[in-house]
């Protein structure tokens, strides 16, 4: 018998809205420890990607996590297997701390559990659930700070670490960089990095070109639904299907 393939694949994904075929038979692989990135115009269906594998839409063709199908489970089962993700809009909750953001995601124990973090008894678990989390993405000393007093860019990361608290493994990013600065930007890119170095692959949905194709593996590019490239970032800057689609002019390779 072979062995379960690693890390996330679907096969022949595909989802209709009505009339609207928002992805068409899509079979994408994402490695453990690989970042791979989605990409393309407004509607192209990259979100509907992002919410069809973790079950929040309808799809049909099949999804699998480390061997295991993930078809017909609904996304608390899928989030409790390691498939996370974060969402397009910053979904922080303002007045509560960093921690409580953290752990009101990744708490198992119920009710009563929630009711201790929320009310500052935190056992030493949650603690070390929550540290764990914002070492992943670098960030110190901030699990007391309400998350509405943080710059967006520590905002975003909290985000990030939220999805990474609990089992984690493979990540879903859906527009994380939107409204960051290059230099934010950059030390995301680093972040991404390093999280995919402790081993979960890393899907990637961004409009900044310079992150994406800077920081991926792979990318994967849609068009109306339908994928119109999957490889190196080095030869989608220039492909002509990616240019006339979405990049608008070929990509010059800028080096670190
Ligand atoms: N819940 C829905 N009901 C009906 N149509 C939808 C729904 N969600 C998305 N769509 C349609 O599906 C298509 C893909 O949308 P989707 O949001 O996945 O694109 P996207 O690539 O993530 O876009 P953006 O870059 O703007 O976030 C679009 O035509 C959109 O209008």
């Amino acid at each position: 018998m072979s062995e379960p393939r690693a890390g996330l694949h679907t096969t022949s994904l595909t989802v209709r809205y009505g009339g609207v075929v928002a992805n068409a038979d899509i079979s994408l692989s994402v490695e453990p420890g690989q970042v791979v990135g989605l990409i393309g115009p407004n509607g192209a269906g990259k979100t509907t990607f992002v919410d069809a594998v973790t079950g929040f839409t309808a799809c049909t063709g099949s999804v699998e996590l480390d061997g295991q199908s993930l078809d017909g489970l609904p996304p608390h089962r899928r989030r409790a297997l390691g498939l996370t993700r974060t969402w397009q809009s910053g979904e922080l909750f303002g007045n509560l701390t960093v921690a409580e953001n953290i752990l009101v995601a990744a708490r198992p124990g119920g009710a009563g559990a929630l009711w201790r973090d929320v009310f500052g008894r935190r056992d030493a678990a949650g603690k070390a659930v929550v540290g764990r989390a914002l070492d992943a993405v670098g960030l110190t000393g901030v699990a007391g700070t309400l998350a509405r007093d943080l710059t967006l860019g520590q905002q975003k990361l909290v985000g990030v670490a939220r999805a990474l608290a609990g089992t984690c493994r493979l990540l879903l990013l859906d527009e994380p960089a939107a409204g960051l600065d290059s230099n934010e930007s950059l030390e995301f890119a680093e972040r991404v990095r390093s999280i995919a170095a402790q081993g979960p692959g890393v899907l990637l949905i961004d409009h900044d070109m310079s992150l994406v194709l800077g920081v991926c593996d792979v990318v994967c590019v849609l068009e109306f639904g339908k994928p119109i490239f999957t490889g190196p970032p080095a030869v989608a800057r220039t492909d002509p299907a990616v240019v006339a689609a979405y990049l608008g002019a070929p990509m010059e390779t800028v080096d670190a």
